[in-house]
């Protein structure tokens, strides 16, 4: 296992396949492996070597260079250890990663297609070594990456970070996967001067032009890789929205900020609201950021109200959204058109900006935050938020974790422990008032595995609305009895291939209902006998 013979990247198809079977005969022959060599204690061993380093991007460098010498120990060490590896090899530490890949850069881990590159894009494509058998493919221009701005070429890491996730979390097999970064130049000016900076060093080019490059990468993406689906990641707020309308009708194709959170916070608080005493149309959610990710919750949550028998306009009513002018209100000026659909429409006063004075004005039951500003939500507005609702629902979703809206600790306290609370980034335990409470994580993790799965298995032609909302709907169902005992809103994250089991059951039931599947043979199974098909499909190191 810790032996390698040949380097993992390489152009060839199928080297993963020899390079094992080198590993293996390796292990065989005598002695190559020392007397008492075992995978078992060499696994034990890896993850005390991992233990050993001192800081976060030195554990995230380990985990890299494992991966690309031995897949299969990587994935085993996540599998045995999700929360403790999950926190590295995506959000916070995948975050700092992506500000460090300059410097820590060693190998290509993904493909890298430039604006230089258009008239070519096919070719390029092409030259992914695993080719034949890419299914899925996380897309990302580096516009956004987390709540760390706009980072260039350098966004790779998060790419790679969200398909190691769907490896290790719904059994995609490694080499199924394909990391895109487009580099079309960057905003950022201290990558553009960084001498190692790997992108091109020119600044992004007008919409015209980069529309004119993103119609013929999906038109190629098509062409060379017609089984694949698209996850759009971390693109800026306008082109989130506008090359999701663009594109979601030419291949199977999602937006994990925009459709992925908004699932992910819907489970999220269908299942907070069951700890909450008062009925479900007496919920008022205040939205804390508009961009991408919070318009896209907004929009989900509008099914929060719908369900329970409210029209879509009595929804809509309920939800108010905040950005860096303040309250989103029609009568403001410039507000962008992807937002104007929550742009109060009675709201006569003066502009607000304060947050404590919006939480005195709306009085919300719940308080969600996507605006990247760490430290928002302060004690004074957790302190009114519980003045509201004796339960306040608080998610502080923006990532990493220092851009979280709060901690964990604070809600607590600020709320004499009655805030049910989920960030987007890892917390961990706190004791308050002698009871053990657990923050959940509200992140689009426990969704697009799951999604993605399911849209693969049937071969759905599309990804819709309705597939997005039935994984949302997974989710929220997949709590176990010892999770809701325990008031967690998400499950555990050691459970994260068993729900996204059950969550490609209900996206391939969804598909099949719309027509947008192609899977005859799947819908003649029992939902239990699809269950245990999609778990025989999911791969195992
Ligand atoms: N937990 C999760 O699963 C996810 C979390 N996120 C996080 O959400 C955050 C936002 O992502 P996007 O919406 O894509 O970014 P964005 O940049 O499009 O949106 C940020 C929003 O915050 C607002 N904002 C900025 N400063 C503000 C201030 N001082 N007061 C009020 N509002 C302010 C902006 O006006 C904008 O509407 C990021 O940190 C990202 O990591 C995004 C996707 C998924
Ligand atoms: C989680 C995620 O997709 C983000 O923060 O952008
Ligand atoms: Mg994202």
């Amino acid at each position: 296992m810790a032996i390698v013979l040949t380097p993992y990247w390489s152009p060839e198809e199928g080297i993963q396949k020899l390079k094992l079977e080198a590993q293996a005969k390796a292990l065989a022959a005598p002695g190559l492996a020392p007397p008492a060599f075992s995978l078992k204690v060499q696994l034990d061993r890896t993850l005390l070597q991992l233990r050993s380093k001192s800081s976060p991007i030195e554990k995230y460098s380990f985990l890299a260079q494992l991966k690309e010498t031995d897949v299969e120990a990587f994935y085993r060490l996540c599998l045995e250890n999700m929360s403790e590896i999950t926190p590295i090899i995506y959000t916070p530490t995948v975050g700092e990663a992506c500000l460090q890949y300059s410097k820590i850069y060693r190998n290509p881990e993904g493909l890298f297609i430039s604006l230089k590159d258009k008239g070519r894009i096919g070719s390029i494509l092409r030259n992914w070594p695993l080719a034949k058998d890419a299914r899925i493919s996380v897309v990302t221009d580096g516009s956004r990456i987390l709540g760390l701005g706009d980072l260039g070429a350098n966004g790779m890491p998060i790419a790679v970070g969200k398909l190691s996730l769907y490896v290790a979390g719904a059994g995609i097999r490694p080499s199924s996967t394909l990391p895109i970064t487009l580099d079309v130049g960057t905003n950022n000016s201290s990558n553009l001067s960084d001498p190692l900076y790997l992108g091109l060093r020119q600044r992004r080019p007008s919409q015209e032009e980069y529309d004119a490059f993103m119609d013929e990468f999906i038109a190629e993406m098509k062409r060379v890789y017609p089984k694949v689906l698209v996850q759009f990641e971390d693109f800026s707020s306008d082109n989130a929205f506008s090359y999701l309308t663009r594109f979601r009708n030419s291949l199977p194709l999602f937006n994990d900020d925009v459709q992925g959170t908004g699932a992910v916070v819907l489970a999220g608080l269908l299942s907070a609201a069951r700890l909450v005493p008062i009925p479900r149309n007496e919920h008022r959610i205040l939205l804390f950021g508009a961009g991408s990710a919070s318009v896209g919750v907004a929009k989900q949550l509008m099914s929060f109200f719908t369900v329970a028998g409210m029209s879509e306009e009595e929804a809509r009513h309920q939800i108010w959204l905040v950005d860096s002018k303040g309250l989103v209100y029609v009568g403001r000026e410039g507000i962008a058109e992807y937002k104007m659909y929550f742009a109060r429409k009675h709201y006569t006063g003066l502009p607000m900006k304060d947050l404590s004075e919006i939480v005195q004005y709306v009085k919300p039951t719940v308080l969600l935050g996507l605006s990247t500003i760490a430290g928002a939500f302060t004690p004074d507005v957790i302190r009114l938020m519980s003045q509201n609702t004796p339960r306040p629902i608080i998610f502080p979703l923006s990532n990493p974790v220092h851009l979280s809206e709060c901690t964990f600790a604070d809600a607590l306290t600020h709320s004499n422990g009655t805030a049910i609370f989920a960030s987007g980034s890892p917390f961990g335990r706190e004791v308050i008032g002698g009871v053990r409470r657990e923050a959940g994580q509200g992140n689009n993790m426990y969704i697009f595995p799951g999604l993605g799965l399911g849209a693969l298995l049937c071969r759905a032609k599309r990804v819709t609305d309705s597939m997005v909302e039935a994984s949302a709907l997974g989710l929220a169902g997949s709590l176990s009895w010892d999770e809701r005992a325990l008031e967690l809103v998400y499950p555990r994250i050691e459970r994260l291939r068993e729900i996204s089991a059950s969550i490609a059951v209900k996206v391939i039931r969804e598909a099949q209902k719309v027509g947008v599947d192609n899977s005859t043979d799947l819908k003649r199974m029992s939902d239990a006998r699809l269950l245990e098909f999609v778990k025989r499909k999911m791969w195992n190191p």
